[in-house]
C-alpha cells in the first residue's frame, strides 16, 4: 500500500494512538485498519470530477523557505516568511489557491495573500472560545470542520492532537494548501490532521476524544438524535461536546422542519429552539448542558467575497424583510451549546 505524502502524518499519528492502552488504543487501531479504504473513497476521482484539478493545484504550490513565522490566533491564521517570497512565488501561489475556490471558511493570511472567505469563522471562534475547557494537551475531533480553520485555532490554543473530518475533497485540498504554508514539518503543522470522511465513518464507540466539535452539521442530519449519540460515543466519559447549529426561537418543545430548502440550502432537517436542543442533549447522555451563545447571523459574518463569488446570505433572505428567509422561515439564528459526556 502506498501512502500519499499528504496523509503520512495522519497514519503516523493514528499508529501512535493505536498503541495507547484502553479505549483510545482500541478505537484508533480499528480506525487505522479502515483508513486506506476511507481515504480511497473520500478522494475517489471518479466520484469527484474536479478533484484532479484541485490536487494538481496543490502539487504545483511552490517550495517555500524553511524559515517561517506561524500564527494561529485571533489576529491571523497563517504564516509569513521573513526572507520574503518572490513576486513569482506570490503570484503562482495566489493563482493556485484561487483554483480551489470557493473558499468558505477562514480568513487566512498566507504571507501577503489574504484569503477573505465567505465566513468570518474567527467570529464564531471568538464567541465560543471563552467557554471552552483548557485545550492544552487535549485530543480533539472537529466533525464537519470545513477546510480546517477552527482546527488551526484548536492547535493554536494548545491541543495535542486534532483531527478534522469533512467529506468534501475540495476542503481536503484547501486544508493541505494552508498546511503547506504553515509547514507540514512545523510542530503546529504536525498537530492537525484531515480525513475526508463523514461522521458515519467514525468507528462506533471510540470513547477516545477529550473534546468533540460539531458545528454547522446537526441541521443537515436527517436523524439528529443519532448524530448526538455518535458525538457522545466518540467522546471519553467526562469529555466535552461543543455543538453549534441553526435554531429557532421557542420553548423546550419547539422544532421547525422546513420544506425542501431553508435559506436556499437543500438537506436542512430539524431546527430546534436552543432549549429543545439542550433537552435533546440531556436525553442523549450529556450533563452540564449550557447554551453559551445565541445570535442571528449577520450579513457581515457570511457574505460573498473575492474568494467566494457565488450567492451568499443576503441573497437567501426575503428582500423585503431580512428577518425572514426567502422561503418565509425565520432568518438563520445559531446557538452554541457546551456539554459534558456523562
Ligand atoms: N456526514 C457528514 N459528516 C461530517 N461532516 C459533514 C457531513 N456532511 C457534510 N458535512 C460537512 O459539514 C460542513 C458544514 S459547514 C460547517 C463548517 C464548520 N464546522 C463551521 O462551523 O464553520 C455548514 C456551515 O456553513 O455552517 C461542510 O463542510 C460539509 O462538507
Amino acid at each position: 500500500m502506498s501512502i500519499s505524502p499528504y496523509d503520512r502524518d495522519l497514519y503516523r499519528a493514528f499508529t501512535e494512538l493505536a498503541c495507547e492502552p484502553g479505549a483510545v488504543g482500541d478505537g484508533f487501531a480499528r480506525w487505522l485498519g479502515a483508513l486506506p479504504e476511507q481515504l480511497a473513497k473520500g478522494l475517489d476521482r471518479k466520484r469527484h470530477a474536479d478533484l484532479k484539478a484541485w490536487h494538481g493545484a496543490l502539487e504545483k504550490l511552490p517550495t517555500l523557505p524553511d524559515e517561517r513565522e506561524v500564527q494561529l490566533d485571533a489576529d491571523r491564521v497563517g504564516a509569513c516568511f521573513p526572507t520574503g517570497l518572490s513576486t513569482g512565488q506570490q503570484r503562482q501561489s495566489e493563482n493556485l489557491l484561487r483554483a480551489m475556490m470557493p473558499w468558505r471558511k477562514g480568513p487566512y493570511q498566507l504571507d501577503e495573500i489574504h484569503i477573505d472567505t465567505e465566513w468570518r469563522s474567527d467570529w464564531k471562534w471568538q464567541r465560543l472560545a471563552p467557554h471552552l475547557s483548557d485545550l492544552t494537551h487535549r485530543r480533539m475531533l472537529d466533525v464537519g470542520g470545513g477546510n480546517g480553520y477552527h482546527g488551526w485555532r484548536m492547535v493554536g490554543a494548545g491541543a495535542a492532537f486534532t483531527l478534522v473530518i469533512d467529506p468534501s475533497p475540495r476542503f481536503y485540498c484547501q486544508f493541505h494548501a494552508v498546511r503547506h504554508f504553515i509547514g507540514a514539518d512545523h510542530p503546529q503543522g504536525r498537530n492537525l490532521h484531515f480525513l475526508p470522511v463523514g461522521i458515519e465513518d467514525v468507528p462506533a464507540k471510540m470513547a477516545a476524544f477529550d473534546t468533540v466539535f460539531s458545528m454547522g452539521v446537526l441541521y443537515h442530519r436527517p436523524s439528529p438524535m443519532d448524530h448526538l449519540f455518535q458525538l457522545r460515543d466518540a467522546l471519553r466519559p467526562g469529555g466535552e461536546l461543543v455543538l453549534e447549529t441553526l435554531v429557532v426561537e421557542g420553548d423546550v418543545t419547539t422544532v421547525l422542519m422546513p420544506g425542501e430548502r431553508y435559506a436556499a440550502m437543500p438537506n436542512v432537517y430539524f431546527l430546534p429552539s436552543s432549549r429543545a436542543l439542550a433537552h435533546w442533549c440531556e436525553r442523549a447522555g450529556f450533563k452540564d448542558v449550557r447554551i453559551v451563545d445565541e445570535a442571528v447571523t449577520t450579513l457581515d459574518e457570511q457574505r460573498s467575497t473575492d474568494w467566494m463569488t457565488y450567492h451568499s446570505l443576503s441573497d437567501f433572505l426575503d428582500p423585503d424583510d431580512p428577518r425572514l428567509t426567502r422561503e418565509g422561515h425565520p432568518a438563520p439564528r445559531r446557538a452554541v451549546l457546551i456539554a459534558t459526556r456523562a
